[in-house]
């Protein structure tokens, strides 16, 4: 898999060098391009930004970048462009498991105020383009969110997780949340471990631990279990 961010935050990114996804860029399993928005500018203020048309406060992302960027960064059809938006689709765990098998990925970061429209509709004639919202709440850029993304769906990435059983058993991938988890000691601080998971009986175990998912989700949130 390919990934490109395009940002006006370039260093933002440096982070994606370490850890798991550090090492799956070093052994080629993701190939990830950082492009600064800025160095497709062409005025001496190397500016992005004026504006809107219409009035009101905050400045627009203007289109002439954008698009030189994706000229440069778009190859084929086949990459898909994601804007992280305050107004896009929910980006949830089934988002993250469609966007790990993708072949290239292109992250637009722009600003709360956003983006003229124009770059959206141009881009979506030259790849599959979707807004992505991380949820409810007001962030002043694109970047936070995609590191979010890019963790989400680079895990789920053939190859990038050692062990692909540990990707099984979490939140949300059976629609319910996890079971709480315990290792030793086995009473800490007068804490029990609840005494089925030192029994030693798997089937007793495994029906405890969905007992627990459902209690969990109906608590927490009973909005997964809406048919
Ligand atoms: N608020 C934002 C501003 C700019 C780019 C993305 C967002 C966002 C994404 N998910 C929630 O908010």
């Amino acid at each position: 898999m390919r990934i490109d961010i395009i940002s006006i935050f370039p260093e933002f990114f440096g982070v994606l060098d370490i850890s798991l996804l550090g090492k799956a860029r070093e052994r080629g399993i993701i190939d990830l391009g950082v492009h600064n928005l800025r160095d497709f500018t062409h005025d001496r203020h190397r500016t992005v930004d004026d504006t809107p048309y219409g009035g009101g406060a905050g400045m627009v992302m203007k289109p002439e970048p954008w698009g030189e960027a994706f000229d440069q960064v778009l190859q084929d059809e086949s990459s898909v462009v994601i804007f992280p938006s305050p107004a896009g689709e929910r980006f949830t765990q089934a988002t993250a498991r469609e966007l790990a098998l993708e072949p290239h990925l292109v992250f637009g970061c722009g600003r709360y105020e956003g983006i003229d429209q124009r770059v959206i509709a141009h881009t979506a004639t030259r790849a599959r383009v979707r807004e992505v919202s991380l949820g409810d709440y007001v962030l002043n850029g694109g970047e936070v969110a995609v590191m979010a993304m890019i963790e989400a769906i680079g895990r789920l990435v053939p190859g990038v997780v050692g062990n692909p059983e540990s990707l099984t058993e979490e939140s949300h991938e059976d629609g319910l949340l996890e079971y709480p988890s315990y290792t030793k000691p086995a009473v800490w601080r007068d804490l029990e471990v609840p005494p089925v998971l030192l029994s030693g009986n798997h089937g007793a175990i495994a029906a405890w631990r969905h007992e627990q998912q459902l209690e969990r989700t109906r608590r927490v949130r009973p909005d997964l279990l809406q048919p």
